[in-house]
């Protein structure tokens, strides 16, 4: 797949993020794989270099986001250790941010696709050697509803699954809970027509997702642009019967969904996701409402850590 997505958009001049050392480790103790040791090991091991480190766990849903939107947030580094999930709260936040801190992930979600994407580190030996050594990428992420994402933001069958895994199984059983969910609802449910529109080009099909990532789902890829290239792609599928649905799980496990028959992989400026009735939609993994979504890319980045 060739990349052929045009230059960033300029970055707006924002005020200098602050450069005082301090590492703020916001951490979501409901995500999958969370683990208080291993971040205090963490902790230590920055502090012994003479990092000021602190572990704040969240309470509830939104407080990443409330924090990284705060203005007297003054860190350099903001360290989300959690999932996919949090790691948007963060994005959303920094969007009001006048001069986001640089964002470091410790990943501890179910799925962790944004890990995967940029290979970040997984013992605490490596995760703090990657914040000492502030080493940068910009992040662009995409824009649907004025909401951030940095991996997909989709509307039909995998939002459904997404809006109807109890939080339960997805406790206990971590991916599977999704792929459960997925029979359930895929043996009963009735599915619309999408329109999607690609700087005015429409183009039909029961599925859509907006990739800013190369991956989706894991550590399958289904786009040609990365997280830290600037720029969109849309995936569609014409169809999402029951055959259907297998057939493009087989490619995509195989890493050839955007060549399988009746996909379409197309860059774009701005894209629309309508539905004669409304569809599910999620971003980032977690459930967003419903269409129609109206998707562009965002003319920020921010700096995330990688090894
Ligand atoms: N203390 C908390 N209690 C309940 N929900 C929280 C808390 N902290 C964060 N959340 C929310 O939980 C959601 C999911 O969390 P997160 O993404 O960290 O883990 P996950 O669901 O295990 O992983 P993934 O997103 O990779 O599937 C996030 O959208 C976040 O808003």
């Amino acid at each position: 797949m060739s990349d052929t997505r045009g230059a960033a958009p300029a970055e707006p001049r924002r005020p200098e993020p602050h450069s005082n050392g301090k590492v703020l480790i916001m951490a979501n103790p409901t995500s999958g794989g969370y683990d208080a040791p291993f971040l205090q090991d963490v902790r230590q091991r920055l502090e012994r270099q003479g990092r000021s480190t602190e572990i704040r766990l969240t309470q509830r849903a939104g407080e990443i986001g409330e924090t990284c939107a705060d203005p007297a947030l003054a860190v350099q580094t903001l360290v989300v250790a959690g999932g996919d999930g949090s790691i948007n709260e963060a994005l959303t936040g920094f969007q009001d941010h006048p001069a986001p801190p640089q964002l470091a992930v410790i990943p501890t979600g179910t799925a962790n696709v944004l890990a995967l994407e940029l290979s970040l580190p997984r013992t605490a030996a490596a995760v703090a050697e990657m914040i000492l050594a502030q080493k940068t990428k910009p992040l662009h992420y995409g824009i649907a509803n004025g909401r951030p994402f940095a991996l997909m933001a989709s509307a039909g069958f995998d939002a459904e699954v997404v809006h109807g895994v109890p939080l339960s199984l997805k406790r206990r059983f971590g991916k599977l809970a999704y792929v459960v969910t997925a029979i359930r609802i895929g043996l009963r449910r009735k599915s619309a027509p999408l329109d999607v529109t690609l700087d005015g080009e429409h183009f039909s099909g029961k599925f859509a997702v907006a990739c800013n990532a190369h991956r989706y789902g894991g550590p399958f890829v289904i786009s040609p642009g990365g997280a830290t290239d600037p720029g969109l792609y849309m995936l569609v599928l014409e169809r999402d019967d029951p055959w259907s649905s297998i057939r493009y799980t087989m490619a995509l496990l195989s890493g050839r969904l955007h060549k399988a028959k009746g996909a379409t992989v197309r860059p774009f400026n701005v894209a629309s996701i309508k539905a004669g009735r409304t569809v599910a939609a999620q971003v980032d993994g977690d459930p967003f409402g419903a269409t129609p979504l109206e998707i562009q890319a965002s003319d920020k980045t921010v700096p995330i850590l990688v090894p």
